[in-house]
């Protein structure tokens, strides 16, 4: 074994790009939502992996838009910081998506910060090779980039080879994190948000955007008002979905109930797996208007 080294790495890009598949795909295990609605995530999420001597923290990062409500500012902060933090960046673009003004703004930033960036030309499955190498001659111009690699985040394609590039460019001596810490997400964040992003997969257009997951109640087994009739290893959750108007939580609801028995059951599973013990959910949904612009409501939500 050499010297341990290691890097903290951001992936950054505009909504959509599969910044969050990525992460999910490099760590080889879910930590991020994700999901076909811009905006997906909301602040930043580490997540740490070793490989040999190399220990990187990736930062995955809010996609960058304007914002137009207080909750899309302090999104933005969330990048700004990732930024300052970040020894490498990585920026994901849809390489199927036109080459846009987000993306010259974007450059034209980069250019002046000049810290190390690879562009990653994602969803690769999507797109036929000569196309591909048409999409590399269109980007390369915008910034002497450090490298471009094509990769299927989804599919996993070509990781590898962006792992070794990642391994031979992470130059800081020692590494920051213990061996077994993976995230600075507590099970309590990671479960709003896989809460959250079974919302945004099964509702359309505005909703999503005006949506929110509070954890109202988390009991463990021998605490007071444990369910008497659940697993005795289990744990009961009780969480808020809060929307911004009384049409969306209609939508949530759905007709008979139906809507929202189904998000719950998802969420059911994917926590079960993700707590890996039996889990009872339960969900509200309430309207507050104008959340996204309330200071005290987003600190209480913690974004
Ligand atoms: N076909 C294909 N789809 C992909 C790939 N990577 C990501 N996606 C899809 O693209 C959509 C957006 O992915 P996310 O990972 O949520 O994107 P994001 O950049 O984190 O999005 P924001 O949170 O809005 O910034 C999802 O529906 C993904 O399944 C890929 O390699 N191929």
């Amino acid at each position: 074994m050499g010297e341990r080294r290691h890097a903290t790495v951001a992936i950054i890009g505009l909504p959509n790009a599969g910044k969050s598949t990525l992460l999910n795909a490099l760590l080889g295990q879910k930590l991020a939502a994700t999901s076909q609605t811009p905006q997906t995530t909301r602040t930043r999420v580490l997540g740490v992996a070793g490989r040999g001597d190399v220990q990187l923290a990736f930062l995955d990062t809010p996609g960058i838009h304007l914002p137009k409500h207080a909750l899309n500012e302090r999104m933005m902060a969330h990048v700004e910081q990732a930024l300052e933090e970040a020894d490498l960046l990585l920026w994901v673009v849809d390489a199927n998506e036109y080459l846009g003004v987000g993306e010259h703004a974007l450059a034209k930033r980069l250019r002046r910060m000049g810290r190390p960036t690879y562009l990653l030309l994602n969803k690769i499955d999507l797109l036929s090779k000569s196309r591909l190498l048409e999409k590399v001659a269109t980007y390369k111009d915008l910034l002497p980039f450090k490298e471009v690699v094509p990769i299927g985040a989804k599919m996993g394609l070509n990781l590898d080879p962006l792992w070794a590039l990642l391994e031979r460019d992470a130059a800081k001596p020692g590494w920051p994190y213990d061996e077994e810490t993976f995230t600075d997400q507590t099970e309590r964040s990671l479960a709003t948000e896989f809460i959250r992003e079974k919302v945004l997969r099964k509702t359309r257009e505005e909703v999503p955007h005006g949506v929110a997951v509070l954890i109202e109640r988390w009991i463990e087994p021998g605490q007071e008002d444990y369910p008497e009739d659940m697993d005795p290893e289990g744990v009961f959750i009780a969480a808020q979905i809060l929307v911004d108007r009384d049409g969306h939580r209609k939508i949530l609801l759905g007709s008979g109930g139906l809507m929202i028995k189904d998000i719950r059951q998802s969420a059911q599973r994917e926590l079960k797996k993700l707590l890996q013990r039996p889990v009872r959910l339960e969900l509200f949904v309430k309207v507050d208007e104008g959340w996204r612009d309330r200071p005290d409501r987003l600190d209480r939500l913690s974004i």
